[in-house]
């Protein structure tokens, strides 16, 4: 142990080799790209296993600020793997799929730093949900969302059913679900299902994450962290979380520093202390 204390304030990131994934930071944005572009990106469980190993590096990256999603090739991802959907035996084995998909997207719905979906191409099934348990979507022109498992006797199962009402409500929603179409960019803005449309997606995304990263990284956490965990919870309580979160955002030195900015007509230097 005496060793490991001398070393206290070196801390070294372990980054495992990622075979269906990359992952990059640079600026503060930390940027992961799914590869497996002969599949339009189909999220095989390996591919899902690397995405919860993915999220675990960003939880412990100190220069992950904010966190983007993409897909290299013609898609950002076509949905789950439908040759291992095929394969899978019984209820229970399938039942254990979902499982596997919603604990990944369930740790990247958890991050503490806003995350972003660069969509292009396709964003189905799996691909959609995966862009739902994101903070924020944008989406190329010309890219395509949806949610076509009753199309294949599936049910969206890596928690579209869940995930997609409480972004657009449950009319939106269920259209989507019941006809499996795909939907455009415009229209996918028009129902608040993305934030943004521009001609390249990755880009607008970059854009978007400078605009957060000038704000306090504390701050964000929290506020996150109210919107997360109060949806999940009576309006009443969810207040009383926002009131103490509120208070925690207060108390921080980013918050003198922002308000001292403001007063002296300069901007702030935000530490994330
Ligand atoms: C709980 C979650 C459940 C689900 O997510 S269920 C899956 C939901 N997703 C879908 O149903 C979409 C399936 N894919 C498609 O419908 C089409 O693709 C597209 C419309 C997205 C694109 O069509 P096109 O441009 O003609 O390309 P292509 O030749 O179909 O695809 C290129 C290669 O990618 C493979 N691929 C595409 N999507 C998947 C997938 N979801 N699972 C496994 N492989 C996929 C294809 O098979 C093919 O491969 P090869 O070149 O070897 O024939």
């Amino acid at each position: 142990m005496a060793h490991e204390h001398e070393h206290e304030h070196e801390f070294i990131l372990e980054i495992p080799e990622f075979e269906h994934l990359s992952y990059e930071v640079e600026g503060g944005i930390a940027l992961v790209t799914l590869k497996r572009p002969e599949a339009l990106n189909a999220l095989s469980q390996d591919l899902l296993r690397e995405l919860a190993e993915v999220a675990e590096v960003i939880h412990q990256d100190p220069e992950a600020r904010v966190a983007i999603f993409t897909g290299e090739g013609r898609a950002f991802a076509a949905g789950a793997d439908l040759k291992e959907i095929a394969a899978l035996k019984d209820p229970f084995a399938a039942r254990e799929y979902a499982l596997l998909g919603q604990q990944v997207f369930a740790e990247i719905a958890a991050l503490p730093i806003p995350t972003i979906a660069a969509i292009h191409g396709y964003a189905l099934g799996g691909g959609l949900e995966l862009a739902l348990a994101c903070d924020l979507r944008v989406a190329a022109k010309g890219a395509k969302l949806g949610l076509p498992e009753v199309g294949l006797g599936l049910i969206p199962g890596f928690g579209g059913t869940q995930r997609l009402p409480r972004l657009i409500g449950r009319g939106r929603a269920l259209d989507l679900i019941f006809t499996g179409r795909h939907v455009e960019a415009e229209e996918a803005l028009e129902m608040g299902l993305v934030n943004r449309v521009a001609e390249d997606a990755l880009e607008e995304a970059k854009r978007l994450a400078q605009k957060i990263l000038k704000n306090a990284p504390v701050a964000l956490a929290l506020a996150k962290e109210s919107v997360v965990r109060g949806e999940a919870m009576p309006l009443s309580d969810a207040l009383e979380i926002e009131a103490d979160l509120f208070g925690y955002a207060a108390s921080t030195e980013d918050m003198k520093e922002g308000v001292k900015a403001f007063l002296e007509k300069r901007p702030p230097n935000f530490k994330g202390e």
